[in-house]
C-alpha cells in the first residue's frame, strides 16, 4: 500500500495529518505550524474512520498506550475542507478496508453482552459502563447488553439465545463463561450455539480463559481484551463433557479434586481477597497436606513430557506462518444434539489405574488457570485431549518445591508432578466429603467421568493460539517423564 496522507483541522491553529501506510497509522499533530506530538498506530489498534457530511469532519477512533501504561481510547475528530472531501472519504474507507476487510473482519460486530456485577471484586459493571462500552460505541459495535441478576440467569437466557450474534462477550471471571458454555449446551441447536465465539472480558478473579487469550502481560487488561472482542478471529477449542450421576455438563477449562479445589472452591469467602485469594489457599492447602482418596482412572494418549512438550514447539513453529484461522476455514456445525460420548462409564477396556495416593487430581485445558499458576503448560487448543496432573502424597518437601515456579509452568517438569494427556478420565471418591471445582464453579463431590469433544467450542482471539509461553527444561535438568 502507498502512503495516503490527509489533514484535519482540529482548530484554527491546529491540524492533524494522517498517513495511512501498510502496517501502521501515523498521526502526527500541528500546534502554529509547529509540529507537537507524533504517534503510529499499528492498524490492530484502529477501531474507526468515519467521514460525517452533516459536519464535513473525520473522526478517527483507536487504542493508545499512554506513558506505556494500559491502553486507552482515542478519538480524534477535525474539519475537511471542501475540495478534499471526497479524498477524505476514499481515505477513510481505504482505511476501515485495509484494518477490517483485507484481513477478513467485520466492520462494526454484533454483541451480546452479558455482565455479571457479583464477579472478582464486584467492580464488572462500573468497568464496562466506563472503559468497555465507550470503546464499542467508538467502534459502531451494536450491542445488546444483559447485567445477571442471579446465579445461572446468563446459563437461562444463553439457552434460548438467538443465533444471530457475532460474538458473545463476558464481562465476567470464567464462572459466566462456564454458564454461557452450558446454556449453549441445552440449546434447541446445540452445535450451532457453541460456534458463537466467546470473548472474555476480565473482571473476575482469576480470569484464567483471559490469560491465556491474552498473555500473562495483558490477561487482566480490560482495554486488551476489549480489543480482542472487535478484532479477535474465530479460534476453534476442544470442550469437555462432564457426566455425573447421569447429568452431563460442559466445561471448558478445569476439572479439580483434593488441593487444587480447596484452594478455589474452599477459599471462596476470601473473594475480597481478589486473586490472592488462590495464592493463600495453595500455602494453606500445602501446609495441611491432607490426603484426597479417590480413585483415578485414565484413557492415556501421552505420558511422555518431553514428547508433550516438542508438540508444542512444533505447533509454535506453525504459528508463525500461520495466520489466524477465519470462520470461512471451519464450517459451522449444526445439529439437534451435541457430539455423542465415546467413553461410557460401564466401558473398562483401555483404561488405566493411576493407584498412588492422590493429594490432589487437576485435569484441563489452557496453560494459565490463574496469574499464578500456569498448570497446563502443554496444553493444545484443539489436539482432542485433556492434561491431567496428579500430585501424590509421596513427599511435602517435593511438592512444595514442584510448586515453586508454577507461575511460569516449571512445575510440570518436576518429577513429582505427574502429568499426562487423555482422551478421558474418570474420578471415584473413596470418601464422602471433599471439593470438586469445574472451571472453578463447585460441583457435588461424587463419582464423575470427563471426556474430549474436539473442536466443539470457539472463541476469539488476536493470535490464534494460546498466548502462554512454554518454558523449556533448564538444560542439565532431572530427565521426567509422565506417570
Ligand atoms: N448477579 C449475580 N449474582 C450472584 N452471582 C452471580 C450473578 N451473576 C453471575 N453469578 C455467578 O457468580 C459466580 C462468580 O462469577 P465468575 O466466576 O465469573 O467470577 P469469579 O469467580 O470472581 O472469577 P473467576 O471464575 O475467574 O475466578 C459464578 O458462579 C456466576 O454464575
Amino acid at each position: 500500500m502507498s502512503q495516503m496522507s490527509i489533514e484535519i483541522h482540529a482548530g484554527p491553529t491546529s491540524h492533524f495529518t494522517l498517513s495511512l501506510n501498510a502496517t501502521t497509522l501515523s498521526v502526527q499533530k500541528t500546534f502554529k505550524s509547529q509540529p507537537t506530538s507524533h504517534h503510529e498506530i499499528g492498524h490492530r489498534y484502529i477501531l474507526r474512520a468515519q467521514f460525517k457530511d452533516e459536519t464535513r469532519s473525520l473522526s478517527l477512533a483507536y487504542l493508545a498506550r499512554k506513558n506505556k501504561a494500559s491502553l486507552g481510547l482515542v478519538v480524534i475528530e477535525g474539519g475537511v475542507e471542501e475540495p478534499a472531501v471526497s479524498r477524505a472519504k476514499a481515505w477513510a474507507e481505504a482505511l476501515m478496508k485495509a484494518v477490517y476487510d483485507d484481513i477478513g473482519l467485520k466492520r462494526s460486530r454484533r454483541f451480546m453482552v452479558f455482565v455479571n456485577p457479583y464477579g472478582g471484586t464486584k467492580k464488572g459493571a462500573a468497568i464496562f459502563a466506563r472503559k468497555v462500552e465507550p470503546i464499542f460505541k467508538a467502534t459502531g459495535c451494536s450491542l445488546e447488553v444483559l447485567y445477571t441478576s442471579r446465579q445461572g440467569h446468563a446459563h437461562d437466557v444463553c439457552q434460548k439465545l438467538p443465533l444471530e450474534f457475532d460474538a458473545v462477550i463476558t464481562v465476567s471471571g470464567d464462572g459466566l463463561i462456564h454458564e454461557v458454555l452450558n446454556g449453549f449446551a441445552k440449546h434447541a441447536d446445540p452445535l450451532k450455539a457453541l460456534a458463537t465465539p466467546v470473548a472474555p472480558i476480565p473482571t473476575g478473579s482469576g480470569n484464567g480463559l483471559s490469560l491465556n487469550l491474552l498473555g500473562i502481560e495483558e490477561g487482566f487488561d480490560v482495554m486488551a481484551a476489549t480489543l480482542n472482542a472487535i478484532k479477535g478471529q474465530p479460534m476453534k477449542v476442544d470442550l469437555f463433557s462432564m457426566t455425573q450421576g447421569g447429568k452431563r455438563s460442559v466445561s471448558f477449562m478445569s476439572q479439580a479434586v483434593g488441593l487444587m479445589a480447596d484452594l478455589d472452591i474452599g477459599t471462596d469467602n476470601l473473594r475480597w481477597m481478589g486473586e490472592t485469594r488462590f495464592t493463600y489457599g495453595l500455602l494453606r492447602g500445602l501446609l495441611r497436606f491432607k490426603p484426597c482418596p479417590v480413585q483415578l482412572s485414565l484413557k492415556l494418549a501421552e505420558t511422555d513430557k518431553e514428547k508433550m512438550a516438542a508438540a508444542v514447539h512444533s505447533r509454535e513453529k506453525q504459528k508463525r506462518e500461520m495466520v489466524a484461522v477465519s470462520t470461512a476455514d471451519s464450517p459451522d456445525k449444526t445439529g439437534v444434539s451435541l457430539s455423542p460420548l465415546e467413553h461410557v462409564h460401564t466401558d473398562e477396556e483401555g483404561w488405566t489405574i493411576f493407584d498412588e495416593s492422590i493429594l490432589s487430581v487437576y485435569a484441563g485445558k489452557g496453560p494459565y488457570v490463574a496469574r499464578d499458576f500456569m498448570a497446563f503448560p502443554v496444553s493444545l487448543p484443539d489436539d482432542g485431549l485433556i492434561d491431567v496432573m496428579a500430585m501424590t502424597t509421596s513427599s511435602r518437601g517435593d511438592l512444595i518445591a514442584a510448586m515453586d515456579g508454577a507461575t511460569k509452568g516449571r512445575s510440570f517438569w518436576h518429577p513429582s508432578v505427574h502429568y499426562v494427556k487423555a482422551h478421558a478420565y474418570r474420578i471415584k471418591p473413596l470418601k464422602a466429603k471433599g471439593y470438586l471445582s469445574v472451571d472453578g464453579e463447585p460441583y457435588p463431590f461424587e463419582e464423575f467421568q470427563v471426556e474430549v469433544h474436539q473442536g466443539m467450542g470457539t472463541l476469539l482471539s488476536l493470535y490464534g493460539h494460546y498466548a502462554a509461553k512454554l518454558e523449556f527444561r533448564a538444560p542439565g535438568s532431572r530427565h521426567t517423564q509422565g506417570t
